[in-house]
């Protein structure tokens, strides 16, 4: 940290100008992070002799869900890794659940354990989430991998925050000085992007629903990240300009044609002009998200050759 009592600046337009609206390629970034990724699997083989094998595990029928679970099997093994599906029925018990997981931790095949959110009512996501061997926890959902976010040690990081950073570092390089805000506050994707945000150095602040006057302070955000599953909440003055506009929401809204798309909590069409960067939905946050997956259940079958976690 600098000298406290000298106010200091970090204009989010660096040396190459005022930028305006420039779309951030998740969908790209993704491709060529997953290509990374297997060429690390083929070398990690070599090296140890171990395939990453990550269980994925889905309770219920929701169809985003189903398609999300589906994708994950897909990417899986297209790095090279082995992909392990449980798709269990809308009644499936807790106590199933919790006996499933218990398998799956002890099973030496499996390096990495993602159970699909939402999940039904009646099961209590968090008692699940902690159930999983932080180890094999490559949603870092876990109270053990979020302590060590929020302690700044190292560990498995949630995977759309991870993604949303790896994305801001290859726009904007050190991130250090920055004025950071996040709007929403979930567990999921809120909390930990603002600790990882303030782990880099930014001044983070988190814009919640009780929040008075959020504009003030989203615009005085470098980095704005949104996160609320509120389409369109984010308007052209609520954004500093030549900020770094991050889009996590999706929503699926109606078309006039009577067909439907996806849509960001930003309202794209009149912040791009004001924002220096911004990710578009869809093609921006969402492919980080499956990405970052697979880079963690590298980093978990990693995790499972050393002693301690
Ligand atoms: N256990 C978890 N559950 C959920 C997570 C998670 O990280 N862990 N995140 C979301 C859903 N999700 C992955 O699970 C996810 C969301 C979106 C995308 C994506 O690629 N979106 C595309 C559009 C896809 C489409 O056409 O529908 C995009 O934005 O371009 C991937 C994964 C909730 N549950």
């Amino acid at each position: 940290m600098s000298d406290l009592t000298t106010p200091a600046t970090r204009p989010a337009d660096t040396a190459s100008g005022p930028e305006r609206g420039r779309r951030i390629d998740g969908k790209a970034f993704a491709v060529s992070l997953r290509k990374q990724i297997a060429a690390d699997v083929v070398a990690f083989h070599a090296e140890y002799g171990v395939t990453p094998g990550l269980a994925v595990v889905l309770v219920g029928n929701d169809p985003a869900s189903e398609i999300y679970v589906r994708n994950k099997a897909l990417e899986t093994h297209h790095v090279g890794m082995r992909s392990f599906m449980h798709m269990l029925p809308e009644t499936t018990t807790e106590a199933a659940l919790l006996t499933l997981i218990g398998r799956l931790n002890a099973d030496p095949e499996i390096h990495g354990i993602l159970v699909q959110l939402p999940l039904p009512n009646g099961i209590d996501a968090r008692r699940i989430t902690n159930a999983i061997d932080p180890k094999k926890d490559v949603d870092g959902l876990g109270e053990v991998n979020a302590g060590r976010l929020s302690l700044g040690l190292p560990g498995l990081i949630p995977c759309t925050p991870l993604g949303c950073l790896m994305l801001l570092q290859s726009e904007l390089g050190n991130l250090r000085g920055l004025n950071a805000v996040v709007v929403g506050a979930s567990n999921l994707v809120g909390k930990p992007m603002a600790l990882l945000l303030l782990n880099e150095g930014c001044t983070v602040s988190i814009v919640h629903i009780d929040t008075i006057n959020p504009q003030a302070l989203t615009r005085t955000a470098d980095i704005l990240v949104v996160a609320t599953g509120v389409s369109g909440l984010i308007r052209h003055d609520w954004v500093k300009p030549g900020a770094t506009v991050i889009d996590v929401g999706i929503t699926r809204v109606p078309t006039a044609s009577g067909k439907t798309k996806l849509v960001g909590d930003v309202a794209f069409d009149e912040v791009a002009p004001i924002a220096g960067r911004i990710t578009p939905v869809p093609g921006g946050v969402g492919p980080m998200t499956i990405a970052c997956l697979l880079q963690n259940t590298l980093t978990a079958a990693r995790l499972s050759l050393s002693e301690s976690a």
